[in-house]
This record gives structure tokens, sequence and C-alpha cells, in this order.
């Protein structure tokens, strides 16, 4: 990477090290290049913003580096009001002295964002070529409302997202892999196609790194503008009351308690089928031949081969896991289009106007290669009944410790809320009772997901790792 006018190294290391979203916390790295990518177009009496690439490279036996999006607004004075995003202060060859914030925390700066958004869906095209290099895309037919402020989500994010009052989102990506990010892509496919299940997208940021992949150019997305679902609650959340209703009234049957999620879960399965089904019809459709069935599989089986050396209590279920894959193997007839890839019930929205999907991107630990590779649908159907499992376990986890007693009855609410949640979304997402293979397949993605889920658990959150290790035991018990 190219040096930029910015201060030294260590600046931008101290400030990675204390945002949410910098993935790389824990490990020994160092910045190996801090690249000025643009600049947003501004009037006289707006702050300077810039947008900056930082390299990190990491000093671990794992090695590698990665790209992060750093947009900074520089002010000759200091802003107070910014403390909390303070980043530093340096001098800049053509402006003297400045004090670096982080933009996504400034109103001042965001709605520069918006007012080059608005002005795109004006040009040509929809697209606003700045004379930097940033260029601004829209597309469909939504009038934003330049009137509205900026506010910062602040939740466990990978991203940093940033609400328009309740007008638009703006996502702003963090990590940066060059190419196509499928988030944009495939809320782009979604959007023209009219689903109602995606928050529509109003369009995008991207940066063409002219002296990348021999000259030829290589495309660098840095943010995505949708809807902002104004009426959202969060299907995790959801879930997670429903559980507490049933476990405050635990004489009570699943179906009987107040907060019943069935109904919920049923609508959830019919909005995954629909987008599924959306994505088929636009995205390449594959049916895989024996050799490319038994690759899923042995995917599936590389993963646990990873996994065991970071959870050991996985070694004495190996064998069930391998025979699971195995059931895999001898299907024919499996097919694999454009899925969501990391879908859980966080990912999910209720809206006043029914279920919503967000976040295509994929696992973020997975390379781009990987995350654009056409996968079962049955993944995405997997993820669901994991966090099916998850969210009664997680309850009784806060329960547990006020209430110690009834924790076996609430044991048995537990099965009953997960299996009777599952059911209902499962039966709805295939329309009916599933076929012999399509419960193999099925089952070999829960088995795959839950492996997964014990890496995540033990690395992020390893007072957890039981969750995923009960379900890894039950596969293949009798
Ligand atoms: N269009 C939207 N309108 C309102 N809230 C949203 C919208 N999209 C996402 N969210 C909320 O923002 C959170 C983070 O979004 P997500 O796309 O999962 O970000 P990340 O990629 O950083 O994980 C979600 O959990 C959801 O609660
Ligand atoms: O939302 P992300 O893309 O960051 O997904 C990661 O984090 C999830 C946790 O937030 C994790 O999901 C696991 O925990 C959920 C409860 O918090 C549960 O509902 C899911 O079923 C379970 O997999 C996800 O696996 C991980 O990729």
């Amino acid at each position: 990477m190219t040096e930029t006018p910015s201060p030294g190294p260590d600046v931008f290391a101290r400030y990675l090290e204390r945002t949410r979203w910098f993935g790389g916390k824990g490990r020994p790295f160092s910045i190996a290049g801090v690249r000025r990518i643009g600049e947003l177009p501004r009037t006289a009496d707006d702050p300077r913003v810039v947008v900056d690439l930082v390299e990190v490279g990491y000093d671990d036996d794992q090695g590698g580096t990665e790209v992060y999006q750093v947009p900074l607004s520089l002010y000759t004075d200091p802003e107070p009001r910014l403390d909390h995003a303070f980043v530093g202060w340096w001098e800049e060859p053509a402006y003297g002295w400045v004090h670096a914030y982080d933009a996504l925390h400034d109103r001042e700066a965001m709605a520069l964002w918006l007012r080059a958004f608005d002005r795109a869906a004006r040009e040509p095209g929809g697209n606003l070529n700045d004379e930097s290099g940033l260029r601004f895309h829209r597309i469909g037919e939504h009038e934003l409302d330049l009137e509205t402020h900026s506010t910062l989500f602040s939740g466990e994010q990978s991203n940093s997202s940033v609400a328009f009052g309740e007008d638009a989102l703006m996502k702003v990506f963090r990590k940066i892999t060059p190419g196509v990010n499928p988030d944009i892509s495939v809320h782009d496919v979604l959007t023209r196609a009219g689903s109602e299940h995606i928050a529509s997208l109003y369009g995008w940021l991207d940066w063409v790194d002219e002296g990348a992949d021999e000259g030829q150019g290589t495309t660098l997305q840095l943010a995505m503008l949708q809807q902002f679902l104004r009426t959202a609650s969060d299907g995790w959340d959801l879930a997670l009351a429903s559980v507490r209703n049933l476990y405050a009234e635990a004489d009570l049957h699943a179906y009987e308690a107040g907060g019943d999620f069935a109904a919920e879960a049923e609508r959830l399965g019919v909005a995954l089928r629909e987008v599924h089904d959306v994505l088929a019809e636009h995205f390449p459709v594959d049916r895989l031949d024996a050799a490319a069935v038994a690759g899923l599989a042995d995917d599936m089986d590389t993963r646990l081969d990873q996994a065991l050396p970071v959870v050991p209590e996985l070694a004495a279920h190996a064998d069930a896991l391998r025979a699971a894959y195995d059931r895999l193997r001898g299907l024919r007839d499996v097919a694999v289009q454009q899925v969501h890839g990391d879908l859980h019930l966080g990912q999910t929205l209720r809206t006043s106007l029914g279920w919503k999907i967000v976040d295509f991107e994929g696992e973020p630990a997975k390379p781009l290669a990987e995350r654009l590779r056409p996968d079962s649908p049955w993944r995405d159907v997997a993820g669901m009944l994991r966090s099916f499992d998850y969210a009664p376990h997680v309850v009784e986890r806060q329960f547990a410790d006020d209430h110690p007693d009834n924790a076996e009855q609430r044991a048995y609410r537990a099965e009953e809320w997960a299996h009777r949640n599952r059911n209902h979304f499962l039966t709805a997402y295939a329309g009916g009772e599933l076929s012999d293979d399509q419960r193999a397949l099925l089952e070999a993605y829960v088995a795959d997901k839950a492996v997964y889920e014990t890496v995540y658990e033990t690395r992020n959150r390893p007072a957890w790792v039981a969750i995923p290790l009960e379900a890894v035991a039950r596969i293949g018990a009798p």
C-alpha cells in the first residue's frame, strides 16, 4: 500500500483496538500502510471528510493481512462533541494540523454521504462519479429525506450502520475485500425483483483501485444504503421474550403460553422459502453430480478436522458427525444456488408488514470466493433450526441464577419450545413433510453448523459452548 499524508501507524493501531468491528482483536498486528482513497464532496461550510483504508498485517503463526475502512472527519480545531470518536491529530501537507475523528459518529460528516447519494439519483444512470474517485450509485425511486439526522447503531456489529432518521440506513463495510460484496449484489437482485422479505436497496458506494489486478482495476465496495425498517423488532429478541414467557408459567405447554412463537416461526418459514425462490430465479442453480455432492461432504469433514484442535470435546462425537456427512455423500439430485449463508434469528426482523431477512454478506470469517459460491438452501434452514435450539438455552442461563428451582421442568419446556418452533418453521418452508433425502441433507447441514458454532463460541463466548456441544452430542444419538 502507498503511504498517505497521515499520522504514524500507532495512531490507527490504537484506534482499531478500541472499536467493536476490528476483527483482529487479541492477535498481534501492525499497520502495514494507510491509503487515502477519496474525499466526500462538500461545500466550504462542511468538514473535510476523507476515506482511508488501513492495511493490517498479523504477526502470529496464522499471519495474513486485512484491510479496514476508516472514514475520517478532519477539523482544524478540536471538536469536543466528538471526543469519544477521536482518532488522532497530525499534520497534513496541504492543510496543516488536523484533528481526526471517526466520521461515522459525526452528523455533519454523515450529511455529506446522504447528499452525495441524493445527487447520484439525479445523475445519468443514477451514478455520481466524484472527482476524488468515489462512485455513488442509486437504484429505485425513493426520494431521500435530506432533513434527517444520522444516528450510529450501537449494537454488536462487524460493520457500522447509521440510520438517517427513520428514512434510510447506511451500512459502512469495515473489513474490505476487493470485488463484489454479496450484501449489495444480493440486495440489488432481490430489490429489483420486488421481494417483500428484505429491506429495499437504495444505493451503494464504491471505488475502483486502478492500480490493482495488473492495471485492470478492481472495485472495492464501501457502503450500502437501504430502506430503514422503522417498525422492526429483532427476531432473536422476540424469540427470547417468547421463551421467558413460557418459563414464567412453566406448568403451561408451549402452545398454551401467551407468547407462543409458532405462528411467527411458520411465517418465517414462508418468508425464507419466498426469498430462496426469488434467488433461484435470478442466480444460477446447479444440480450437483455425485462427485460434487461428495465435495460438500468433504468440506464438512475438513471443517470438523479444523475444529477438533480448537474444541477437543468434539472428538467423542466425531464418528457420529462423519456418519451424518456420509449420508449426504450418498444423495442424488442435490441443487445449489445463491443463499443467505449465515442465517439465524438475529438476521431476521419482524415488521408490521411481515418478516424481513437482513445481512446477505455470508459468514464474515469465510474468504469472499467461498461466500460467493452457490450452496444448498438447506444451509439457511439449518441455521434457523440451530437458532430455535439456542433460544431456550440462552434464556435458561439467565433464569437459572434467579430461579434455581424448577430447572427440570424448564428443561422439558425448553425442548418442547424448540421442537414446536422448528417443526412449524420447517413445515412452512418445505410446504409439507420432508423426504428422507431432504432430511439427510438437512441433518448434515445442522451438524456442520453446530460444529461451526462450537468453534465460534469457544473463541467468542466460551461460557456458551455447551449449547452447540449438547446439539452435537444429540447427533446420531438414538
Ligand atoms: N434495514 C434495516 N432497518 C432497520 N434495522 C436494520 C436494518 N438492517 C439491519 N438492521 C439492524 O441492524 C443490525 C445490524 O445489521 P447487520 O446487517 O446484521 O450488520 P452487520 O453486517 O454489521 O452484522 C441488525 O441486527 C438489525 O437489528
Ligand atoms: O451475526 P453474525 O454474522 O456476526 O453471526 C455470528 O454471530 C452469531 C451470534 O451473534 C452466531 O449465532 C449463534 O448465536 C446466536 C445467538 O446469539 C444463535 O441464534 C445462532 O443460532 C448461533 O449460530 C453465528 O453463528 C455467527 O456466525
